[in-house]
């Protein structure tokens, strides 16, 4: 088993990397908090594969065990799933002194995180992500909440777990596409701070695709170490938090405007494209790197632009993005591949906008 740390204002906690759950029940001990309750919040995808595992493993602490499950999909993550979720705590007798434990992707992650966040104004929580996504990066940094109206996470807190564990074997269970789709988050990390872990993740590709064990567990905890250094250092994105959210301004607005009918990450590796794009336009960015990284999206099987959108319709979705203050619109950029920075309103309309038509299919 590797760990990390993660080292925030508010909490330190663990990341663990392993290959099976045996060491759950052990690492959930070594928390040295008498949980009255465990309550396992999965969809109806995970449920099945994982949550009866984890329940009897859970009943070993000889208090109550609860699974919750609810329907799959970011479609699913808004306020009625979250009110059925509250209601199966009420009715399972959940108090302050319960544990929730949020087992599989980014969506379970966030509502279960967000329901421990709210739930009698804050109990605990672990994350045990089952996917490539949230593994690398959506377990880590606390940040829960669902979408409203469409907008993406726009209803939140931050509220970091106790524990993250990571059993790296639920990605043979992973359908291929949310692979690839994790993948865009860890081509993001190597963007944004690790130009020798760009080169690795196009040297090892093939590797990476065969679900090699040991090329995919040093994948995993060089996300996972990039992504809590960046949490660690500000927690609740004051600052260079929002480096992160490199191809998000776009991905977001992509997500929301294909009424998430295209997967988070494939939405993020557009919205990349689009970073790239922007950041040429603005700092320099060399047209070469940019050609590697739509090279490396490619090779990886994400897409590059979209179908049946217009650049004008992003760009107005833009202005709904978390990091534009009044009319100012913010984009994480790239000077080189693993050196990046925060662009704060001085791209012009028609920079974005022609950053934008290049990543619209009818364009290419
Ligand atoms: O943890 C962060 O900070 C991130 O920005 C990670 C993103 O990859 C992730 O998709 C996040 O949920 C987006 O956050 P948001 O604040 O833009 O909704």
């Amino acid at each position: 088993m590797q760990r990390l740390d993660v080292e925030t204002k508010s909490k330190h906690y663990e990341i663990l990397v392993d290959q099976d759950f045996l060491d759950l029940v052990p690492a959930i001990r070594g928390l040295d908090k008498d949980f009255s309750s465990y309550h396992v919040v999965s969809d109806d995808n995970v449920t099945p594969l994982y949550q009866r595992e984890i329940l009897d493993a859970l009943a070993g602490f000889g208090k109550p065990v609860h699974g919750v499950t609810f329907p799959h999909g970011e479609k699913n993550k808004n306020l009625s799933t979250m009110e059925a979720i509250y209601q199966a705590l009420i009715e399972n007798g959940a108090d302050r002194k319960s544990l929730i434990v949020a087992l599989g992707g980014g969506v379970a992650g966030d509502m279960a995180g967000y329901a421990a966040a709210t739930y009698m104004r804050g109990i605990a929580y672990i994350q045990i992500p089952t996917t490539l996504l949230s593994q690398v990066d959506s377990s880590i940094g606390g940040k829960t909440g669902i979408d409203f109206n469409g907008y993406k996470n726009i209803i939140g807190a931050f509220h970091q777990p106790e524990l993250v564990y990571i059993n790296t074997a639920t990605l043979k269970t992973l359908p291929r596409g949310e692979f690839t789709s994790g993948m865009a988050e860890i081509i993001k990390h190597a963007m944004i701070k690790d130009a020798a872990y760009f080169d690795f993740l196009e040297l090892e590709r093939e590797r990476v695709q065969a679900l090699d064990h040991e090329v995919l567990t040093s994948m995993i905890l060089r996300s996972c170490e990039i992504k809590s250094q960046v949490v660690s250092e500000d927690e609740t994105e004051k600052g260079n938090r929002a480096l992160l959210n490199f191809g998000h301004t776009a991905g977001h607005a992509i997500e929301r405007l294909m009424d998430f009918r295209m997967l988070h990450g494939e939405c993020v590796s557009i919205g990349m494209v689009a970073a790239a794009r922007l950041s040429a336009a603005e700092g320099g960015f060399p047209p070469a790197e940019a050609e590697r990284l739509v090279r490396l999206l490619e090779a990886y099987g994400l897409p590059l632009a979209v179908p049946d959108l217009s650049a004008e319709s992003v760009y107005e979705e833009l202005f709904h993005d978390k990091k534009t203050m009044g009319n100012t619109l913010t984009f994480a950029l790239c000077r080189r591949i693993g050196d990046s920075y925060l662009s704060k309103g001085t791209l012009t309309k028609a920079q974005i906008l022609e950053a934008l038509d290049q990543v619209m299919e009818r364009e290419r």
